[in-house]
């Protein structure tokens, strides 16, 4: 399958920070990649380096089987960064109609605005724009030259339900189009929804490149939650929360663990042991990448 951009031992540096550290990574046409993970991780500095925005320090980035900072390469590319100054004054289809200009075959201003359920808003002025709708009309300007792969970094921060919904719909209707697409996201149910593979970063560094349902497995994270005044140390126990009175252990061993707890002879009520969410298996896989990074230190 045609790889759309690749990454081959990229790291990036700002100064002391080590951005990226020897990331590889290959998008093929037609895939939607959810990249994930927390704050500072690096996934805006991957972004940067495929849009030919940054260079790498080290290791290679390619776009469309060339370098990102050539403008024919860059064209045939879209981009939502996460934050995006839109001029106040113009409407919407103002907008719309410039950032067209720059394309050979732009998509129909109203099938754009339709895609992104902005059709109503044509001849608002962006400053009579609300956040959530500002925010998607940033997200469906990068469709509009009809790109191969377009780059949308968190495109949801800000959206209510119902708005987010519709930009997923928009995103997802373009890759069934044969559309690309590298998204990155905290809201984890938007991977879910989304992606069918998800590139897990952390500390700069891929920690997982596989489908949903993989990475999920791979953690073999499981959640123990119960009914307890206090508890004791046990072992084997990743993380723990108090949620609506009850208690939220996690686990990559449940067994002893429950186990453990009947040993320690603390009282307790309500057991439950299930599988972890997309955002429990990433917190525990990016807690092992820190312990692993400080057992080598
Ligand atoms: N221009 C810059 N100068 C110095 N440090 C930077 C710069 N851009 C990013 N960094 C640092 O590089 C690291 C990775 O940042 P990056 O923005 O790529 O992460 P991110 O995963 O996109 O985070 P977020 O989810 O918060 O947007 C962070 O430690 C950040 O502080």
């Amino acid at each position: 399958m045609t790889i759309l951009a690749r990454a081959v031992e990229a790291g990036r540096r700002y100064g002391d920070v080590l951005a990226l550290d020897r990331v590889s990574l290959d998008i093929r046409a037609g895939e939607l990649v959810g990249l994930l993970g927390p704050n500072g991780a690096g996934k805006s500095t991957l972004i940067n380096l495929f849009v030919g925005l940054r260079r790498p320090s080290s290791g290679t980035v390619e776009l469309l089987g060339g370098s990102p900072t050539d403008p024919a390469r860059r064209r045939a590319i879209g981009m939502t960064p996460q934050e995006t100054g839109l001029p106040e004054s113009l409407r919407v289809g103002e907008i719309v109609d410039f950032v067209s200009a720059h394309f050979p075959d732009p998509v129909e201003r109203g099938e754009l605005l339709a895609r992104f359920g902005l059709e109503d808003l044509a001849r608002r002025q962006v400053g009579g724009l609300s956040g959530g709708q500002r925010r998607r009309l940033a997200v469906a300007l990068a469709f509009a030259g009809r790109p191969r792969l377009v780059f949308l970094d968190e495109p949801t921060t800000g959206l209510d339900v119902e708005a987010r919904r519709t930009l997923w719909d928009g995103i997802r209707s373009f890759q069934q189009e044969g559309g690309t697409v590298l998204v990155t996201s905290h809201y984890l149910e938007e991977i879910e929804a989304l992606a069918e593979r998800v590139v897990v970063i952390g500390h700069g560094r891929v920690l997982a490149d596989d489908t949903v349902a993989a990475v999920r497995d791979f953690v073999g994270v499981r959640k123990v939650s119960l009914t307890a005044a206090d508890l004791p140390e046990l072992p084997g126990v990743l993380g723990s929360e108090h949620r609506d009175g009850r208690i939220e252990l996690l686990t990559t061993d449940p067994d002893r663990l429950v186990v453990e707890l009947v040993r320690s002879g603390a009282p307790f009520s309500g057991l439950e042991i299930r599988p972890t969410t997309l955002e429990e298996a990433f917190l525990a896989l990016t807690a092992t990448s820190g312990q692993k990074e400080t057992a080598h230190a």
